[in-house]
């Protein structure tokens, strides 16, 4: 083992599903030091005891914000996962990176990173004649749609595109065909599934399906104690994916 400092992390969220997840590889990581756990009701102020820390937290938007608010004052950076944020945790993280080190991102896997710049090149590559829909599909449980990931990679769509205005679903009602404009969003729910999401382009004659398959919940906690890792040497400031694996772009 190296003789450099484990980087120390607390765990925000740690009763949930991704929170168990990262408590278990924590536990594994000859890398990290795990300092302590929170969950629902605990105070997030116990976190001032662990100066230098980095606090990783897939919760809800309220843990989120609680997190964000008592990080600067606690000296502890932070890796949030949480999707479906509200404008008062999204204004808490920002105001939070003036002081500490923060890390943002809808999904901490690299092969979604990968995905967002496939999705890049190819609507640059394919012009203005192919209709994007991106379809995402998620286990019973997940309380926000679109996924965070989806909206992330209609962004990149809609950059890549220029004007491009979401259309969630399609409703009955309203007899009309698709503008060239419109990028379609679809939420799928239901079973175990883990995480899907498709970018179809749809062109005349031909189409394109770009996909991503998450077959487990150790990814997103690999990528998440990752991202502890190389924030506990940067300096605050507002972090994310480009700036761990950087863009790629060829
Ligand atoms: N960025 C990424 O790569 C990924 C992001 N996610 C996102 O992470 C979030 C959590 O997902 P998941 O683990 O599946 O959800 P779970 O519901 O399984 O777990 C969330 C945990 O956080 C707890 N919690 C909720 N609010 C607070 C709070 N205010 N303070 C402390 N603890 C709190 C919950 O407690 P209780 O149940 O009692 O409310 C629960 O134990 C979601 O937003 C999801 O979309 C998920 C996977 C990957
Ligand atoms: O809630 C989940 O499970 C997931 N949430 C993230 C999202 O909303 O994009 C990431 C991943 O797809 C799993």
């Amino acid at each position: 083992m190296s003789d450099a400092p484990r980087t120390r992390v607390a765990i925000v969220g740690s009763a949930g599903k991704m929170g168990q997840t990262l408590v278990r590889l924590a536990n594994e990581d000859p890398e990290i030091e795990l300092v302590t756990v929170l969950d629902q009701g605990d105070a997030m102020s116990a976190l001032a005891a662990f100066p230098g820390a980095v606090a990783i937290e897939f919760s809800s938007p309220s843990g989120t914000r609680g997190l964000a608010e008592i990080a600067p004052s606690a000296g502890v950076s932070i890796v949030s996962g949480t999707t479906g944020l509200d404008d008062a945790a999204v204004r808490a993280l920002d105001e939070a990176s003036r002081k500490v080190p923060v890390f943002t991102a809808a999904n901490m896997s690299i092969g979604v990173h990968v995905l967002g710049v496939l999705i890049e090149r190819a609507i640059a590559m394919l012009g203005p004649g192919f209709d994007l829909e991106l379809v995402e599909a998620h286990h019973r449980r997940k309380v926000d749609a679109p996924s965070g990931t989806a909206l992330k990679l209609a962004s990149i769509a809609q950059s890549a595109r220029g004007a491009a205005s979401l259309v969630h679903g399609r409703r009955p009602d309203l007899r009309a065909a698709r503008s060239r404009e419109e990028i379609g969003m679809h939420a799928v729910r239901g079973g175990d599934v883990i995480g899907d999401h498709t970018l179809y382009l749809l062109g005349d004659g031909e189409r394109l399906e770009l996909t991503h398959r998450a077959t487990n919940r150790d990814l997103f906690a690999h990528g998440a104690l990752r991202a502890a890792k190389w924030l506990s040497t940067q300096p605050p400031g507002h972090y994310g994916m480009e700036h761990l694996v950087g863009s790629a772009s060829p």
